[in-house]
Parts: C-alpha cells; sequence; structure tokens
C-alpha cells in the first residue's frame, strides 16, 4: 500500500499539524484530508471568516470528534516575527509540545508580463510565495532543532516540514516571471535543507550520548499543476492570454485531489512530489541535483523527460514568437489606419 517499504512514512492519527494558507483552495483541503484521518489540525491564514468557515467544516469530518482538536490563527505570514507568534501559539494550544507537522500553502498567483507588472508587485510576490514559507520553516526549525540534553530526550515521532511549489519552479512559461522566480527559491530553499538538515539527524541518533533536536526531520515540497481554487479563478482573470495558450496542456485539478495525490505521495516517503504525470515530466526534465525518490524510476524518468523536452522548449518558444508576430505586444494596436 505504501510502496517497497510497505510502511505508512507518514502516519497522522493523533499529529497536531499546521497548515498555511488553511482556510482556502488546496491548503483548505489538506485541512480537512487530514482531519478526516484524525490529526489535530490549526489553519492560518490573514481573513478570520474564512478561517471560521474551515474550521467548521473540519468539525463536520473529524474521525473522532471528542479526541481530535481544531483551531485557526490569523496571521501574516509575510512577517517574520508573526511566523513566531504562531508557533509559539501552537505549542501552547498543544500542552507545550511543538507541532508535528508544519505544512505551507499560502501564496497567491500575480501573473503578467514583466515590463507590464510594477516592480512593487514583483516583490509582493517575492513575499507572499517565497517569504510567507521561509519565515514559517525558521521559526518551526528554530523550534524542532533546538537541543535537549539526554535527560529530557522522550520519544518523539520524525516530524514534517512540507513546503507548496508549482511546476513552474522547473519549466519557464511566459506571463509567470513575478511568480516563478519565487517558487524557484522555495525549491532551492527546500533541497538546501533537505541537505542541511541531515546533520541535525545524524546528531539525533546520538541522543542518548549528548545534547541533540527532540525528533528526526523530514523536508518534503509538492509540486501542483493547476488547482481549481479561488486564488486560481482570480489569477485567470488578469493572466495574458498567451499565457492560458502555453498552459493548455494543463488540465487543472481539484484542490481535493492534489491534497489526496500529496498525502499518498507522503505516505511512501517521497521528497519532490508532482500530482500528475505531466508534472513528473516536468519535474524529470529538471531534475538535476535534487535527491531522489527512487534512483531507478526518477532516472529514466530524466532520460525520458529530456528527451520530450528538446522539442517543448523550442515549441513554447516559438508558440511566443508567432504570437508577438501575429498580435503584436501589449497595449500596441495594428497599423491599419495610420495617422498622416
Ligand atoms: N492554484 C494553482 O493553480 C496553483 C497553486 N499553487 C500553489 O499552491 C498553494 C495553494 O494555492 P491555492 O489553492 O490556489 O490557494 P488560494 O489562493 O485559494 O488560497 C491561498 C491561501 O493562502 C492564504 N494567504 C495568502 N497570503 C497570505 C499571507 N500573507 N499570510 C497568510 N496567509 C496567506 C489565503 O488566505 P488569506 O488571503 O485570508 O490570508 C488562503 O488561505 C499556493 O502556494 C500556490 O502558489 C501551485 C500550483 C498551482
Ligand atoms: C508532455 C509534456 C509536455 C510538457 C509541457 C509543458 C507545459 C507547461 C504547462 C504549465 C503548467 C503550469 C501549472 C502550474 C500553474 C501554477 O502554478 C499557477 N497556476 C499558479 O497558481
Amino acid at each position: 500500500m505504501f510502496g517497497s517499504g510497505s510502511q505508512n512514512e507518514f502516519p497522522i492519527e493523533g499529529q497536531t499539524v499546521v497548515i498555511t494558507g488553511g482556510s482556502d483552495g488546496m491548503g483548505k483541503a489538506v485541512a480537512l484530508e487530514l482531519a478526516a484521518r484524525g490529526a489535530n489540525v490549526v489553519v492560518v491564514a490573514r481573513t478570520v471568516s474564512k478561517l471560521v468557515t474551515a474550521v467548521d467544516e473540519m468539525k463536520a469530518k473529524v474521525a473522532n470528534i471528542f479526541k481530535q482538536r481544531l483551531h485557526y490563527i490569523s496571521a501574516d505570514l509575510t512577517d517574520p516575527a508573526e511566523c513566531e507568534r504562531v508557533i509559539a501559539e501552537v505549542t501552547a494550544w498543544n500542552s507545550g509540545a511543538a507541532p508535528d507537522i508544519v505544512w505551507c500553502c499560502a501564496g497567491f498567483c500575480r501573473p503578467g508580463y514583466f515590463v507590464d507588472v510594477p516592480i512593487p508587485d514583483h516583490r509582493q510576490q517575492m513575499d507572499t510565495i517565497y517569504w510567507t514559507a521561509a519565515n514559517i520553516a525558521h521559526a518551526t526549525l528554530r523550534n524542532w532543532l533546538t537541543p535537549v540534553a539526554p535527560s529530557g530526550q522522550m520519544k518523539t515521532t520524525r516530524r514534517h516540514l512540507i513546503f507548496t511549489c508549482s511546476t513552474l519552479a522547473f519549466v519557464p512559461i511566459a506571463g509567470y516571471s513575478p511568480y516563478s522566480p519565487a517558487k524557484a527559491a522555495i525549491r532551492s530553499l527546500s533541497d538546501t535543507l533537505s541537505q542541511e538538515i541531515e546533520m541535525y539527524n545524524g546528531a539525533y541518533t546520538q541522543r542518548h550520548r549528548s545534547d541533540a533536536p527532540a525528533a528526526d526531520v523530514k523536508i518534503h515540497t509538492i509540486f501542483p499543476m493547476g488547482i481549481l481554487s479561488p486564488g486560481f479563478d482570480n489569477e485567470q482573470r488578469t493572466k495574458p492570454e498567451l499565457t492560458k495558450k502555453l498552459e493548455e496542456s494543463d488540465k487543472p485539478q481539484t484542490p481535493s485531489e492534489v491534497a489526496k495525490i500529496s498525502i499518498s505521495a507522503l505516505e511512501r516517503g517521497d521528497y519532490l512530489i508532482t500530482t500528475n504525470v505531466v508534472g513528473s515530466i516536468m519535474k524529470g526534465t529538471a531534475l538535476g541535483p535534487s535527491p531522489k525518490n527512487s534512483i531507478v524510476r526518477d532516472t529514466m524518468l530524466s532520460w525520458l523527460s529530456n528527451l520530450v523536452f528538446l522539442q517543448v522548449i523550442p515549441d513554447l518558444r516559438s508558440k511566443t514568437f508567432a504570437w508577438g508576430k501575429q498580435n503584436g505586444i501589449p497595449g500596441s494596436t495594428p497599423d491599419s489606419a495610420p495617422d498622416s
């Protein structure tokens, strides 16, 4: 059921989970799914009304209403101090124990051509996409990796820090320049942390002899394709027509599908996680130095994907060129009625 090891690498029942962006779209779907599987869930976002609704929806889905606890915290995660507060509040609410799982889903996409999008909007995308994730990761890991003396060690299950990226971190698409670089930065953070965390995990094996973190930590990153969320409806309204054309091979998935597929991959213990075949091919061509889920399968996938992409990248470029040839640039009008 859980792949070759046949062991569930992501047990949920009784775990305390924090989900950023848990009030809408994919984050809410993850919250509902984990609540249904027996987790204590804290959803974090800015708008209180949507958070209250998410908690109400979770209440209707919990596996055990007497055992499980649900909570929300309103916070703007672009502010690092707010992220520190969130982790402190969750720990207090959780009887002094740190959360077991932190899943970053907060973020939205503001598409547009690079020169047409004002610089403050580019920076805002870096703030909402990259910094909401990096800030909460920083607050979480500072808590999780605090050294504990051998006498203070208790049996603690493995902890998971999960980022939500996008396959646009792997493959360029015109019209996503405000967004894709911030997602690529998350992928780089994830790869770097997945290596750095090994130092702490190594120290953890010696916890009976010297100070070490209270638990093993694993990093994962999800790379969804389009998700049919409120955020997606919003981005469609301002997305350039060319961008819609370039991504027409993507068939957007429902938040609940994306949540379920992601959780299954976490149960197998996967690290970089895609949610459909086109997403896997996009990952395959860009896998590079990232740790692999399976040496054989991922290596075969990258060979195949690199062959496919010999054709895909020139095709995306020539479609873009042809678009300019036919339609001109935004704001221009065809030279049919020259004023003289
Ligand atoms: N939709 C898509 O097609 C794709 C989305 N993704 C990624 O998946 C994730 C979920 O996307 P989606 O389901 O569309 O999400 P939605 O846009 O539907 O929801 C976004 C969530 O993030 C919260 N949020 C936004 N900004 C902040 C902030 N500064 N601080 C705290 N919370 C914030 C929102 O609540 P509030 O506004 O109240 O704060 C809301 O809960 C995002 O990271 C997105 O980039 C990846 C691939 C495709
Ligand atoms: C056979 C293989 C061919 C591969 C072709 C590549 C086509 C590119 C599809 C781009 C899809 C982008 C999905 C992510 C969207 C996203 O993150 C935003 N919607 C943000 O919200």
